[in-house]
């Protein structure tokens, strides 16, 4: 191991995402088995204590990639010389919270963060805010951070993207490998539009193969709405396949996406395809270099432009709501 460790913090590292998502990036899975990593743990000050047990078990897992795990639960500190930030940590919506008490609160925890990645993180850091409502509170991070090139923020749709993959290889019998060019645009809410007008199972078209009563009233909601289906069964919010979504966004930033296809992430727009520049909106994107692109030139039918015009109406309420809240 003659590579100096990557720092990676995580937010909300005492959490449940937290607890699924840090063994599998001490094993080596989010950037390589060859790459050593020392992991910096942000928590609030109340569950510092169980971030610390958390520790106690990467230690005990002694995992040969490991250099190290460090905890805080100051941001500026956190983030000081990261190359990888995971933000994972957010506030809940609670009993009777409206959707702009809930952007507040939030403001109040990636305001800071935004700053102190601003204000401390390597230059080549890479963000991705997987704690909801992701896409917002990315916005939020970002515009605090003028110093990061807005390509280093992004958010997670990496879950409803393998979510998509995993009900049409159910649907068409095959293996997900077999998948490419789905894609999931706009707000990772229920209102995102899980696309296969461009997706294609062994060279055919999916779009071909599926009906579109099915796409409607099956395929769609079930995407959309699956993180509301977890809760209800497990009573609590999906975490393994969050951080399994996680780990997999990064790893294919940094390490690319195969040749004729394409993933889905939350990122920065460039006015690409009608959304309005800056939102922070997910596109089906292209990783090389450790740079995620947004695909372009896909022609986009009647029926998709409906779609991603509704969340993308959504990603830009909410953006007004917290322009008006001062959080931007
Ligand atoms: N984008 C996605 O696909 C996706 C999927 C699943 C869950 N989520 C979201 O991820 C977030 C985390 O989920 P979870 O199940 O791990 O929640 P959790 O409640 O189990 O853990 C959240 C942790 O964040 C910590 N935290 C709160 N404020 C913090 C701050 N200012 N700094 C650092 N840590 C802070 C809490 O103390 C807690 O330990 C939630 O917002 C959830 O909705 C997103
Ligand atoms: O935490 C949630 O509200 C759901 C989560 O975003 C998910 O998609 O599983």
């Amino acid at each position: 191991m003659t590579q100096a460790p990557v720092n990676v913090t995580v937010t909300g590292a005492a959490g449940q995402i937290g607890y699924a998502l840090l063994f599998r990036i001490a094993s080596g899975q989010l950037l390589g088995q060859d790459v050593p990593v020392k992991l910096r743990l942000l928590e609030i000050p109340q569950a510092v204590k169980a971030a610390e047990g958390t520790a106690m078990e990467l230690e005990d897992g002694a995992f040969p990639l490991l250099a190290g795990t460090d905890i805080f639960d100051d941001p500026k500190q956190a983030f000081e010389g990261t190359n990888i930030a995971l933000l994972v940590g957010a506030r809940p919506r609670s009993k009777g919270m409206e959707r702009g008490d809930l952007l507040e609160a939030n403001g109040g925890i990636f305001k800071p963060q935004g700053e102190a990645i601003n204000a401390g993180a390597a230059d080549d850091v890479k963000v991705l805010v997987v704690g909801n409502p992701a896409n917002t509170n990315a916005l939020i991070a970002r515009s605090h951070a003028p110093d990061v090139p807005a390509d280093r923020f992004t958010a997670m749709t990496r879950l409803d993207h393998n979510r998509a993959l995993a009900q049409l290889a159910k649907k068409l019998g095959v293996p997900v490998t077999e998948l490419k060019k789905v894609a999931i645009w706009g707000n990772h809410s229920a209102t995102q539009y899980p696309s296969v007008q461009h997706a294609e199972f062994g060279g055919k078209s999916i779009a071909e193969a599926v009906d579109q009563a099915w796409l409607e009233n099956d395929f769609i909601p079930t995407v959309a709405k699956r993180g509301a289906a977890i809760i209800e069964a497990r009573g609590l919010s999906s975490a393994a396949s969050a951080a399994s979504a996680a780990i997999d966004h990064v790893y294919t930033w940094v390490n690319g996406t195969p040749a004729g296809d394409w993933t889905s992430a939350a990122v920065v727009s460039d006015g690409s395809y009608g959304v309005p520049e800056g939102l922070i909106s997910s596109f089906p994107v292209t990783a090389k270099d450790g740079k995620y692109e947004i695909v372009q030139g896909l022609e986009i039918d009647e029926f998709s432009r409906t779609r991603i015009d509704a969340s993308v109406a959504e990603l830009v309420e909410e953006r007004d709501t917290v322009q008006k809240l001062g959080l931007i």
